[in-house]
């Protein structure tokens, strides 16, 4: 059986640098493509073949680079197994008044709502468009009740369990989003709307389409830098959360390398 091929796709060479430590072994090999650079990571005989990319800031560029990274694979006669979409994240940190979300595996701990606090990990059983469709006087209208397209894409359950029982990530819906939410105001409409979400970044959702466009499985895991709400740039923990990154794909990459895609 020939070994899986990953493609880890984050927003910024910093976090694509995180991902690679989890890996011994020689450095990458790097691969040109139009508008992105693979890092191709050489494993041993028999392991998964990990090319990692730093796919742009925002969901349209990481769709195109995404899209570029998978068409050049399938044109090659090699296509990629599986797209995971990683990076850092705002964090959903709900009032220690508040229950958890239902449906999701964060919830409390000692009676006190813990949502996904800052170094923590989620890994995404939905991966969801947050402000893809149209304000009207009634509220926000998502581009499914417009009648186009989708605004949510689910990754293999089987794997969302499996990466969340090996790393302690918590699973629920991460949003996608084209501005950083900065105020309480926008972060409890986001909660109000997507009462599962754990967490906001800005590319997931756009590298799920390019996956799915092309049939591939597709995954988000991130690391929370700082809370969703009031923009505080002194609350941010990048460094915390590109070690918990290290962290995560060091524990998730054995759980991908024996992952059957067949097994869907
Ligand atoms: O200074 C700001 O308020 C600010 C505004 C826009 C972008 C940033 C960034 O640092 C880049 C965001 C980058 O990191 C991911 N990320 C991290 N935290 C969040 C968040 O709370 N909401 C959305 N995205 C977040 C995102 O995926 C981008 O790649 C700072």
């Amino acid at each position: 059986m020939t070994s899986v091929r990953v493609l880890v796709a984050t927003a910024v060479p910093v976090e694509r640098d995180a991902v690679a430590q989890a890996f011994p072994g020689p450095p990458a090999r790097e691969v040109p493509l139009p508008g992105a650079t693979l890092h191709r990571l050489a494993g041993p005989a028999g392991s998964g073949r990990f090319d990692l990319f730093a796919a742009g800031v925002g969901p349209a560029l990481a769709a195109a680079s995404t899209a570029t990274a998978l068409t050049a694979a399938a044109l090659t006669g090699d296509p990629y197994d599986l797209v995971v979409s990683a990076g850092i994240a705002g964090g959903f940190v709900p009032d220690a008044s508040a229950g958890a979300a239902p449906g999701t595996t964060s919830g409390t701990r000692s009676g006190t709502a813990c949502g996904a606090p800052v170094g923590s990990l989620v890994v995404a059983d939905e991966i969801t468009a947050a402000d893809l469709g149209a304000e009207t006087g009634d509220g926000f209208l998502p581009v499914t009740e417009l009648g186009f397209g989708t605004i949510t894409h689910r990754p293999p359950d089987s794997l969302v369990r499996a990466i969340a029982a090996v790393s302690g990530a918590a699973t629920g819906t991460v949003l996608t989003v084209s501005t950083v939410t900065g105020t309480a105001a926008r972060a409890g409409a986001l909660r109000a709307r997507h009462p599962r979400a754990l967490a906001e970044a800005m590319e997931g959702f756009g590298v799920a389409e390019a996956a799915a466009a092309h049939g591939v499985p597709v995954l988000e895991l991130r690391a929370v830098s700082n809370p969703v709400g009031p923009r505080d740039r002194a609350a941010w923990r990048i460094g915390a959360a590109l070690t918990a990154l290290t962290g995560g794909f060091g524990k998730i990459a054995p759980v991908l390398e024996s992952w059957n895609p067949h097994e869907l």
